[in-house]
């Protein structure tokens, strides 16, 4: 019998539908896997920034996860927004019971600015959940973070990529150059080798949930057995679709088009 690819993401919520939760059920459904989700916060957000946030207790995140694991099978996850530690602890603790391929967007601060978890989490996050993942995927500020120096260039984006493999103990580093100029390139270093994901930069506002569309396409590709540079490979493909077909929507920083893949397909 033919088994589905199974992902979950494990994140906080964004009405509006642009990033978290809503944006990875949307990623996964477009790549034909079964999609699952475990709510960390609810955060009433929109394209304009982050309004309110209200934290789900962390036992009501420990039996969302025991739901899942106990009942369904769970081929490849992510985890996007973990407000605090008390919930990344749980998280840690329900993690080291599966060997699913576990990619890990550290999600620190809004694309509007507003921050998403405690600042005195990042250093769990860092020390604790970072050593689990199969790949972690920072944007610029958050490679910053874990390496504690400051990236300037694309040599700066590989040198953080390859230490936050060798140093701080991640499997595999994607580190997204979406917030330098130029050309929007990403490198990927799997413990041997440095891989280059390149793609022009659109001029757009639509940026709103990037991060999160391609580590959930990540997942996705993963949980269907695609190798770890394959799926990348794949993912970057159907973010940079998804951005380049966004459109206008809110006042804000728009969100992406997740059915931009399709229009792709089209084209060609
Ligand atoms: N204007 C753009 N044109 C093309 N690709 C882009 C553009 N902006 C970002 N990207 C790409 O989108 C992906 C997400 O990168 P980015 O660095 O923006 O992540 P992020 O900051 O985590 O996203 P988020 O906006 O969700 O916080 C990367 O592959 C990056 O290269
Ligand atoms: C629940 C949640 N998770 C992640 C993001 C980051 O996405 P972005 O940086 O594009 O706003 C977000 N805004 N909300």
């Amino acid at each position: 019998m033919k088994q589905i690819p199974c992902a979950l993401t494990i994140a906080g919520t964004d009405p509006s539908g642009g990033a978290g939760i809503q944006a990875d059920l949307k990623t996964f459904q477009e790549l034909a896997v079964y999609g699952m989700s475990v709510i960390t916060s609810v955060v009433a957000q929109n394209t304009t920034g982050v309004q309110n946030v209200h934290h789900i207790p962390i036992e009501m995140i420990k039996e969302q996860m025991q739901s899942v694991f106990s009942d369904m099978p769970v081929h490849s996850l992510k985890t996007g927004m973990i407000a605090n530690e008390s919930m990344m602890r749980v998280i840690v603790e329900q993690l080291s019971k599966t060997d699913a391929y576990y990619v890990m967007d550290p999600v620190m601060v809004a694309t509007s600015g507003d921050p998403l978890i405690a600042e005195e989490a990042r250093d769990f996050l860092k020390e604790q959940l970072l050593p689990l993942a199969t790949v972690v995927t920072p944007n610029i500020p958050e490679a910053e973070f874990i390496t504690g120096q400051k990236i300037h260039d694309i040599n700066d984006l590989k040198a953080a990529a390859s230490e936050i493999v060798e140093k701080h103990g991640a499997r595999a580093a994607l580190v997204k150059g979406g917030h330098l100029e130029g050309d929007a390139v990403d490198y990927l270093y799997d413990g041997n080798t440095i891989h280059t994901f390149h793609s022009k930069r659109f001029d757009t506002t639509s940026t709103h949930g990037t991060g999160c569309t391609y580590s959930a396409a990540i997942t996705a590709y993963l949980s269907k057995g695609f190798p770890l540079y394959e799926a990348v490979n794949k993912a970057k493909q159907f973010v940079t679709a998804a951005i380049k077909h966004s459109f206008p929507l809110g006042a804000g920083n728009g969100p992406t088009n997740h059915w931009g893949i399709r229009e792709e397909r089209v084209e060609q």
